[in-house]
């Protein structure tokens, strides 16, 4: 059966000070409400993953933003996957759209950070997700279809079964205009129905679809009643621990 998990991404937000302040509380609520088919996963900025894979404690996983495609090599300011899985963190997202667009990451590009993902034992959230202007032309099953075609699944089915999905509709990130339910579900059953064709059955169900695009305590149950969601991935309301507890605890039902 496939893993109900909430993940937070704090993007490039919080100092050491604050950050552990902020994780601290979430590791403590999120202790009182755990339960234990759920996963819960912060990804800080680079610095903060070490003490907060120590803070974490296995109750809140932790992962990193991004990763280099390559193993090591003279890349100033980069950082390894190999250098997250050193620090305790087992989780990286992988094609965030804001890495796409500022960062001209290409589907081939994210294909080779999600194997150096993999070859160093972390499991990537692999993000896809239209824009507005794909959503308003009509066009967005076949931006979602080459983002995956192009991306992930170029991956043996033993290296896909490792990946979490996260659908991130940019029109949605940070604005607060969230898919509807309908919406949500409508594009989670066609990611499901493609690794099916890709892949098969089992494979399919058995993989988590993370919804993400201005998730807050006041619409996370209702998305995640959806049959073909899975959980979220959480920017803004991440970076508060009332909220982010708040959309764990909608996780539960
Ligand atoms: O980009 C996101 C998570 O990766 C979503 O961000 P918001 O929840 O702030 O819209």
């Amino acid at each position: 059966m496939r893993k109900r998990i909430v993940a937070g991404n704090w993007k490039m937000n919080l100092d050491m000070e604050k950050g552990m302040s902020v994780f601290s509380e979430i590791v403590h609520m999120v202790n009182d409400e755990r339960n234990g088919t759920q996963e819960v996963i912060i990804c800080p900025p680079f610095p903060l993953l070490n003490q907060f894979a120590k803070l974490g404690a296995g109750i809140v996983h932790v992962g990193a933003q991004n990763c280099h495609d390559q193993a090591s090599g003279a890349y100033t300011g980069e950082i390894s996957a190999h250098m997250i899985k050193s620090t305790g963190a087992n989780y990286v997202i992988i094609g965030h759209s804001e890495r796409r667009q500022y960062f001209a990451e290409s589907n081939e590009l994210l294909l080779v950070k999600t194997k150096q993902a993999l070859a160093n034992n972390l499991k990537p959230i692999f993000c896809i997700g239209e824009t507005l202007e794909e959503r308003n032309n009509g066009s967005y099953f076949d931006v979602l279809r080459t983002q995956l075609k192009e991306g992930v699944f170029g991956l043996s089915e033993f290296e896909f079964e490792q990946v979490i999905l996260a659908y991130e509709p940019v029109w949605a990130i940070g604005t607060g205009l969230t898919a509807s339910p309908e919406q949500a579900q409508d594009i989670h059953s066609f990611i499901r129905q493609e690794i099916e064709n890709h892949y098969n059955q089992t494979i399919a169900n058995n993989t988590s679809i993370l919804y993400g695009g201005s998730c807050n305590p006041g619409n996370a149950a209702a998305l995640f009643a959806q049959s073909d969601i899975d959980g979220g991935l959480i920017g803004g309301a991440s970076l508060k621990s009332r909220d982010f507890t708040d959309i764990v605890k909608a996780l539960n039902g």
